[in-house]
């Protein structure tokens, strides 16, 4: 990584991240106005910007007031227009208040990341510093002038930069400098294209903003969200539809690669393909506020994608649904605040993990429930899946949280078993559809008693993370969300006092502790932070067992935890009250939706809807247990 002359600066906390996107890809800016990541032309394409995993130098596109680029002064105010990814950064300075717009428009031909500096009080000098370094910052482009822009090409992608600017280069960055004035506006358009073709028209910058604002109040006009927290409850949905990738239908885990979930750790995982688990999660937030054409789109994509012999279903698929998505190491890139490697692709896709059969059973189940056409193709994939789990449910695994350890009997994994045979039989009875209903029932029930038999510790009245084990899983939490047992079970309570006492740290929760049964359970070394989706399925466990007023001050706390723009990344650090891990991470967008849903007093959105998850509800009738 070549170094410059001027001062390089490290990325900023994590929680100082806003995202745009154009449902394609998106980009993450500091509060400093300095878009630090950007893969392109789409999520999981190699970054242009990659300043968030090791310093500027490699590649960032810096935008703000000079006196604050010179000293890295944040921002006065962020915020969202309205239910948009259009953002607005806005610094008071003693010269004037200046504001710059970002976005990037639903995309047309090339991908356009639209900056427009708006003047609005006074005259203010500002800096622009334009650094694109292909391949996560490793390679400089060749940079020249044509049609009065400026272009950037090497190998496979081109980037050009519109503004009526002036600018110039110095050790290989792209600098200008300029002054806004109160009233006046001053775009900044960088498009992307494939190198060998021809460059797309860039786009109009006011337009593309007001376009782009127009597109997500399109868009939110679907929302049936009904409850309390609407602020919160609405960004985060915008967030999982920025994290949606619109040609496919495929559901992004998060919008970045190896942010660390300990600071300085080596837990640093690529989350930019489509999880079966995690997108399952974004699609019941997403239906449960009345989203059906997302619902529809990700049945399409996972029909493609899991087409074929259902051995060989994957745990996760790239964006378009191909399978190799190898795990290698970029030696080149520092890491966040030196948190190596920095890791691209992830081989947590070749392992077993049983849950993800229930997810998918219980996702299209709830599709069908909340009114997407019965789909016939699509329910042949669920009886191929069914048949294959009724030979492999009893198989050691992976379990939910991705385990590089030895494969074990985890009860959570059990339990989602459970759920798909249960969704199953509901299938047939509910709509219809033809299918061995007793042999799934039978077989249904046979690992529900093997469950509480070998999954339950009457001893310590909880259930463990895996058969005979002595250690908690925080995942235990979500048995009476998929209807296994009904919250008023003395085994549910006793549960989630357990979580609540071996598991909770300064009131947030861990996913499991790392250093129970001998402390290889999960084959990493180090710790990690709090979990942020195990904290909210805590505030609901709260609520379900009737310790309301607890669930509600968590959630306030989980709450106050989102940065200046609504946004959570995946884990919380207590000690430092810093952010951790991928961001944004759909799984804690979803945990706020859900939770803000049960605590407003409306069910969450499993199809097991009506068995077990009213609070207090009483026992439910067959296969709700
Ligand atoms: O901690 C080990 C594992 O961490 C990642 O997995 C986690 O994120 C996934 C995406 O959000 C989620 O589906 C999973 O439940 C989490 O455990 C990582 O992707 C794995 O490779 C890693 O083994």
């Amino acid at each position: 990584m070549e170094e410059v002359t001027a001062a390089v600066p490290p990325p900023a906390p994590i929680e100082d991240y806003a995202m745009v996107g154009d449902l394609l890809t998106a980009a993450l800016i500091s509060k400093e106005g300095s878009v630090d990541w950007l893969c392109l032309p789409r999520f999981d394409s190699a970054a242009c910007f990659a300043a968030l995993l090791h310093d500027a130098s490699a590649g960032r596109w810096l935008l703000a007031p000079a006196r604050a680029a010179a000293t890295g002064g944040r921002a006065t105010a962020r915020r969202y227009r309205g239910d948009s990814l259009v953002l607005e950064t806005e610094w008071h300075t003693p010269d004037g208040t200046v504001r710059v717009v970002d976005c990037m428009p639903p995309r047309t031909g090339g991908a356009d990341l639209v900056r427009l500096v708006e003047g609005v009080t006074g005259r203010v000098d500002m800096r622009m510093e334009l650094r694109l370094r292909f391949d996560y910052g490793h390679i400089v482009p060749w940079v020249t002038r044509s049609d009065g822009d400026l272009r950037a090409v090497a190998g496979p992608d081109a980037v050009w930069l519109h503004t009526p600017v002036e600018t110039r280069g110095e050790h290989l960055t792209t600098l200008a400098d300029f002054t806004v004035g109160a009233g006046q506006s001053v775009p900044f358009v960088l498009t992307h294209h494939p190198s060998h073709l021809r460059r797309p028209e860039p786009a109009d910058a006011e337009r593309a903003v007001t376009g782009t604002e127009r597109f997500w109040a399109d868009w939110m006009s679907g929302c049936r969200y009904d409850g309390g927290w609407q602020g919160a409850v609405r960004r985060a949905l915008v967030t999982l539809k920025g994290l949606t990738y619109a040609p496919t239908g495929g559901i992004l885990a998060a919008a970045t690669t190896s942010l660390p979930e300990q600071p300085g750790g080596t837990r640093n995982w690529d989350y930019r393909h489509c999880w079966l688990r995690d997108s399952t999660f974004t699609l019941q937030a997403l239906l449960s506020a009345g989203f059906l054409d997302e619902a529809r789109a990700w049945r399409e994509w996972l029909l493609r994608a899991a087409a074929g012999d259902p051995a060989q279903l994957r745990i996760m698929y790239a964006l378009d649904g191909a399978r190799r998505i190898p795990e290698t190491e970029l030696p080149w890139l520092a890491g966040y605040h030196g948190a190596r490697p920095v890791r691209a692709g992830n081989a947590a896709a070749d392992q077993l993990q049983l849950d993800v059969w229930g997810e998918v059973l219980d996702s299209l189940h709830l599709a069908r429930e909340t009114g997407l056409a019965v789909d016939t193709t699509a329910w042949d994939l669920q009886r191929m899946l069914l048949d294959y789990l009724q030979d492999h449910w009893d198989d050691p695994d992976n379990s939910l949280w991705e385990v590089r350890g030895d494969r074990r009997q985890f009860v959570h994994s059990k339990v989602l078993a459970w759920a798909a045979l249960d969704r199953a039989v509901r299938s047939v009875h509910r709509h219809n559809l033809p299918g061995p209903a007793g042999r799934w029932a039978a077989l249904r029930d046979r690992i529900h008693r093997e469950v509480c038999d070998k999954g339950y510790d009457p001893r310590r009245n909880t259930f463990t993370q895996f058969y005979g084990s002595r250690g908690l899983d925080a995942a235990l939490l979500l048995l009476p969300r998929v209807g296994f047992l009904p919250w008023h079970d003395p085994r549910i309570r006793g549960t989630v006092e357990a979580v609540g006492r071996e598991l909770c740290e300064d009131g947030l929760v861990l996913r499991y502790r790392t250093d129970a049964d001998g402390g290889d359970v999960d084959g990493l070394p180090g710790t990690e932070g709090a979990f942020l989706a195990c904290s909210f399925w805590y505030a609901n466990a709260l609520h379900g067992i009737g310790r309301t007023d607890e669930a509600r001050e968590l959630f306030e706390h989980l709450l106050a935890l989102r940065n200046d723009v609504g946004l959570l990344s995946e884990e919380y650090d207590v000690r430092t009250g810093r952010h951790l891990g991928n961001t944004p991470q759909a799984f804690s967008m979803v945990g706020l939706v859900n939770t803000a849903r049960f605590l407003s007093g409306r069910p969450i959105e499993t199809s097991a809807r009506g068995t077990a998850q009213t609070p207090g509800s009483p026992p439910p009738g067959p296969g709700g247990r």
